[in-house]
């Protein structure tokens, strides 16, 4: 399981980058324009420079309205700006069509500017608040548009989590969804370490966190701290761990291999 950390600026991002052997990816956003608010391109290229080479640097676009052409621009920007993970919020789609549609311009843009870049559609877990896609559309979205992952949020940040509203069977469900597609299944929304045991079980391949890492719990007036990113990471290893230990020996030899995750795009020079 790789652990995804959102600073929301150049400070912060430096927080991270001294827990840096504890987290895999430090994905750049602006909280508050958003649950997937995107930051200015120069915060993406300094956060970059000030975070080691080898960590790939992950952004978010947006909560994205259907305007294809626009986000498909905002998400290149994202990629001429050094992020090698491109994670679009698909906020104004209403219909599997409309993501699709979106997804594919942006997989497009950043593709060919940078064919190993890895690109994220996300939807929400709260999506009957704001009357997005349903979180379960979003492995086939990522599939037809060809994205690498398919992933989950939440759109309001007032408390409630991820399994507040899609609960851990229907979140196994999604993950189950995006290996048989061959993608990654990326899971955040005021995740806490109480729910790693659940988000490891089922399979997650990447978990996002900002509150759970920050002082106090708090995503916007707490700040990003190493020990709390590393005590983060000690858990989640251990869940992992037990979860392989628990996991019952094959019965027989599997006929296919599990989909591989995809290597970590490597970092902009
Ligand atoms: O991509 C991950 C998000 O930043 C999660 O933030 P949160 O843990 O505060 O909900």
């Amino acid at each position: 399981m790789l652990l995804l950390i959102s600073p929301d600026s150049v400070e912060e991002a430096l927080e991270c980058a001294k827990a840096a052997q504890h987290l895999d990816i430090v994905d750049v956003k602006k909280p508050d324009e958003g649950s997937l608010g995107a930051n200015y391109p120069w915060v993406i290229r300094e956060i970059r420079a000030a975070v080691p080479a080898d960590k790939p640097v992950s952004a978010t676009v947006g909560d994205v309205p259907y305007k294809p052409g626009t986000v498909a621009q905002a998400a290149l920007g994202a990629a001429v700006s050094g992020a090698t993970y491109i994670k679009v919020g698909l906020y104004g789609c209403t219909t599997p069509e409309q993501a699709v549609d979106v997804m594919r311009g942006v997989v497009r843009a950043v593709k060919d500017f940078r064919p190993d870049a890895f690109v994220v559609a996300s939807g929400y877990a709260d999506a009957h608040r704001i009357g997005c896609v349903n979180p379960l559309a979003l492995p086939d979205i990522a599939r037809r548009s060809g994205s690498d992952a398919a992933m989950l949020d939440t759109a309001v940040k007032d408390g409630t989590r991820l399994f507040d509203h899609v609960p851990p069977p229907v979140c196994a469900e999604f993950v189950r969804q995006a290996h048989e597609a061959g993608l990654l299944a990326a899971l955040a929304g005021s995740v806490r370490s109480g729910d790693l045991a659940d988000l490891a079980r089922i399979g997650t391949d990447i978990v996002g966190v900002r509150g759970a890492v920050c002082e106090g719990g708090d995503r916007k007036a707490g700040r990003i701290r190493p020990h709390l990113v590393a005590a983060f990471r000690t858990q989640m290893d251990e869940h992992v761990r037990n979860h392989v230990a628990a996991a019952p020996a094959p019965t027989t030899a599997p006929t296919t291999a599990p989909p591989a995750p995809a290597p970590a795009p490597a970092p902009a020079s």
